[in-house]
């Protein structure tokens, strides 16, 4: 099959049907056996289009008299995918983009779709000077949101918040590629040795600043091939979200619970940390996701992990106070992780910022009950959102006086955070957005 239909397809996939693009993406170059270059070629066209993608539909609004929710799926995926050859890739030929465009709409569609793909892609071409991205001066909102690919809702309640400056430093950090981050699995190396078995292999290291175990990789490597990752030597997991289990500072022989657990990324670190005599258990809703704990548990060597089928809301009724620390790393609008996944960018919703608030609340109320007198409780997201934040840790203080606050900001070496909470702001702190909150119950 030609790259393009399989790019087309995968578009389709997570535009029509909502797949993962990053699942999407790799299925499909497992199923097409894709040379290097196709490869590239493919990715480039998935992702770049994905990226791209308001920006895409803002020029179909302007050239098409047909509303974009109008159009046949296929149709407007083809659109798109012709119109970022055109305005997004420089080595792709105008004509190729157009002809290529067209003989996807003959073959997939009719007729007709390959004559309206055909008009709008020549049209574009014609009005391409309609199409540069107004300044800063001329219109903010959609400077921000077109140069750096966010939706409108988003960037306006960041203008808001943080004022223009600061709202593009993060638009710019949001639209900026990551580079890799591992964890030391410190149950079998130090971070040293780590580093040392990755150049052995070839790869270059740096120590993450803040986390401990924290090591990134600035040449990403082909990492289904990386020896240190198959050994269990390391799991990939990004710096804000390894500092989480050194706020949480488990210690041997404790009991901990980890209520929102799935994949395990903390909860395997709990366990490294805490060592074999400590006994993590890993909660979660999903059954399926339990699986995912054992296998990162199992892979990595750590056999005081247990998992648990559990809805957090109610899992005070069946531990109430057996827990020296419980772990709330709650389920969360990720508006702080948005440079990850470009296809999630598209898909939060303002209404997230109000439904998420209730489940984070109930589920921090009900895990707290699970935390014996004196023990510890941490919550944590990975959002920069008051509402999902500061606002529910306040609201829980108040609701339950046996608690109060401890300073996180004692347990990394954070520059400009004094706590009691830290909250990462990517626009200041060059990490992803994230907050943790450390309470205490009373004796
Ligand atoms: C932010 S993710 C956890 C990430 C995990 N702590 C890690 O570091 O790998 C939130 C998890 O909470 C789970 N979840 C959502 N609602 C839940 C509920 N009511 N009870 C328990 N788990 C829930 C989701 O399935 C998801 O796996």
């Amino acid at each position: 099959m030609n790259v393009r239909e399989i790019a087309l397809r995968s578009l389709l996939a997570i535009c029509k049907d909502e797949g993962y693009s990053n699942i999407v993406v790799s299925q499909a170059i497992q199923k097409y056996k894709m040379e290097d270059r196709d490869r590239r070629f493919y990715t480039e066209l998935v992702y770049g289009t994905l990226r791209y993608i308001n920006y895409l539909d803002w020029i179909v609004s302007k050239i098409s008299t047909r509303k974009l929710n109008k159009l046949d799926p296929l149709c407007l995926a083809i659109v798109r995918l012709g119109l970022y050859q055109i305005f997004g890739m420089t080595k792709v030929p105008e004509s190729a983009a157009c002809n290529e465009s067209v003989k996807l709409a003959t073959r997939l569609g009719n007729k007709g779709m390959a004559g309206f793909v055909n008009a709008m892609l020549r049209s574009s071409l014609r009005r391409r000077q309609e199409f540069s991205i107004p300044t800063m001066e001329e219109d903010p909102l959609l400077h921000l949101t077109l140069t750096y690919h966010q939706q409108d809702w988003l960037v306006k309640a960041w203008i808001k918040e943080y004022g223009l400056a600061e709202t593009e430093a993060l638009c710019r950090y949001f639209d900026s590629i990551p580079v890799l981050c591992l964890r030391t699995n410190t149950a079998r190396v130090s971070r040293d040795e780590l580093i040392a078995q990755l150049a052995e292999e070839g790869i270059q290291a740096e120590k993450a600043a803040y986390a401990p175990e924290g090591v990134y990789l600035p040449e990403i490597p082909n990492i289904g091939s990386v020896k240190a990752l198959k050994k269990g030597l390391a799991i990939i997991q990004d710096e804000p979200s390894q500092l989480v289990a050194h706020v949480l500072d488990p210690q041997p022989h404790e009991l901990i619970f980890d209520v929102c657990a799935a994949p395990g990324g903390k909860t395997t670190h709990i366990a490294a940390l805490g060592g074999p005599t400590c006994t993590v258990y890993g909660g979660d809703i999903y059954e399926h996701k339990l699986r995912l704990i054992e296998s990162n548990a199992k892979h990595l060597g750590l056999a005081n992990v247990r998992t648990i089928l559990q809805n957090a809301c109610t899992i005070g009724q069946s531990y109430a106070g057996r827990a020296d620390r419980v772990l709330v790393d709650a389920p969360c609008s990720g508006l702080g992780v948005l440079r990850h996944k470009i296809d999630l960018r598209w898909r939060k919703k303002p209404s997230d910022l109000r439904t998420l608030p209730v489940l984070q609340k109930r589920i921090l109320d009900s895990a707290s009950q699970c935390v014996k007198p004196g023990g510890v409780l941490v919550y944590s997201t990975c959002t920069m959102h008051d509402e999902e934040n500061i606002q529910i840790v306040r609201q829980f203080l108040q609701d339950h006086g046996d608690f109060h606050l401890e300073n996180a900001a004692d347990f990394c070496r954070l520059p400009n955070h004094d706590g009691p909470c830290i909250q990462l702001l990517p626009q200041r702190d060059h990490l992803d957005g994230f907050f943790i909150a450390r309470m205490r119950r009373g004796e």
